[in-house]
């Protein structure tokens, strides 16, 4: 109870609010934490006080999930900013040779409670990315999975986040609307009914994370990603794949057989700026943040758009379609662009790239990495 006593207080004082519950209600018996295998380079800034200091100059941070398609990328940037040893990626997979010595790795399975929380408190984190989860497309094919990684685990990180007075951050989605709500312009509050395991449990998710903030001051922070697009990390399963896959195709073979109709319109992003507006939103300013979910936007395309834009680099380049029926029906109850005025209005969002942009940077990517392969 003196422990619960000693994380109640300094849970309290980072977020400068009064509990609102009993110490049972937000702590749950913090077990003994006695293994140290999993302790990596000390943090370079005070270890004497007990609860994680949650200042942007300093972080600790942990990256759960962080071998899919964004964590590797996040945590170089993050690296840049908050030093090589602060950053902290996990996974429950083996990271590649140059992933393992780019900086701190360790096995994280969201779902061994335990397992967080000796991480969490030999490595003295203090703000948690929480990347780990099973995507649209691959979401469908196993709902059991899905439900316990994206929401059974979702819980352990917010229960640990909230022990140890971190400041979160849970990434959404497109996928978190539906067919009801509104498609075009989707503002960030609306009707959300989706009709996938991944957008029911990433509704979960931010409402559980809103409500942790509001009932126990957790420093929850969320944005609602487009889909993705990187050249040099493959997408995890999801709806949206098909615009990275494009790219590989048109510089590779020349063709591509797409499985959404041409005409399916959705928003999509750069990594690049994704990466940079989750970095900026963990560092804005908590009295800036009038919400705690936000949209953020950067373009919209359809396969059609994107096969004409890339057939300006790429002038023989062609897509055909066999179109999958559950992908489809998933595309076409989600968003087809997305209101973001409160991002740029509360911390500054702002996109950098557009289509043409974002076609040009990722064929000179990945036709540089295929050169660099051939003369291997
Ligand atoms: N990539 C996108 O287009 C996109 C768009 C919107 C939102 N997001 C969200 O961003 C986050 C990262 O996306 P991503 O594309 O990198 O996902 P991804 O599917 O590529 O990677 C997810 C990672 O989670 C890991 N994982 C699975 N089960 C786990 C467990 N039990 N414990 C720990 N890790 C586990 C996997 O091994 C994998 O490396 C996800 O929450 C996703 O929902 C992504
Ligand atoms: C949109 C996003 O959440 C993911 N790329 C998916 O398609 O599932």
């Amino acid at each position: 109870m003196m422990l619960a006593m000693q994380l109640l207080r300094g849970a309290v004082k980072h977020t400068g609010r009064r509990p609102q519950c009993s110490v049972k209600q937000l702590i749950p018996v913090v077990p003994g934490t006695t293994s140290t295998s999993q302790q990596l380079p000390a943090f370079r800034g005070t270890q004497s006080s007990f609860c994680a200091n949650t200042d942007s100059d300093n972080p600790r941070v942990l990256i759960t999930g962080g071998l899919g398609q964004l964590g590797v990328g996040l945590a170089e940037l993050l690296r840049q900013r908050f030093g090589q040893n602060n950053v902290i990626l996990s996974d429950i997979r083996k990271p590649s040779y140059h992933v393992y010595h780019s900086g701190p790795f360790v096995f994280a399975d969201i779902l061994d409670l335990k397992n967080l929380r000796e991480i969490v408190v030999n490595n003295n984190i203090s703000w948690l990315v929480h990347y780990s989860a099973v995507l649209s497309a691959v979401g469908e094919n196993n709902v059991a999975v899905a439900k316990d990684v994206n929401i059974t685990g979702l819980h352990n990180i917010l229960d640990i986040a909230t022990e140890h007075g971190l400041r979160v951050f849970v990434p959404s989605t497109i996928g978190a609307f539906g067919p009801s709500s509104p498609r075009d312009l989707t503002p960030d509050l609306c009707v959300q009914r989706p009709q996938t395991i991944y957008g029911v449990s990433k509704v979960h998710a931010e409402l559980m994370g809103e409500y942790y903030h509001h009932r126990y001051g957790l420093d929850f922070r969320c944005l609602r990603y487009p889909g993705i697009i990187s050249a040099d990390s493959q997408p995890g399963g999801g709806t949206t794949d098909y615009a990275v896959k494009i790219f590989h195709a048109a510089v590779k073979t020349g063709s591509f057989e797409c499985n959404l109709c041409s005409g399916t319109q959705l928003p999509m992003m750069y990594i690049d700026d994704c990466l940079r507006a989750t970095l900026e939103v963990l560092e804005a300013p908590a009295d800036n943040l009038a919400s705690r979910t936000y949209n953020i936007h950067a373009m919209s395309f359809t396969p059609q758009s994107l096969t004409q834009e890339i057939q300006k680099a790429v002038p023989h380049f062609k897509t055909t379609y066999d179109v999958d029926p559950v992908l489809q029906a998933i595309a076409d109850s989600w968003p087809m662009a997305l209101d973001d005025s409160a991002a740029r209005r509360d911390w500054g969002w702002k996109h950098k790239y557009d289509l043409p942009e974002l076609v040009k940077t990722m064929l000179s990517h990945i036709t540089v990495s295929n050169r660099r392969a051939q003369d291997f």
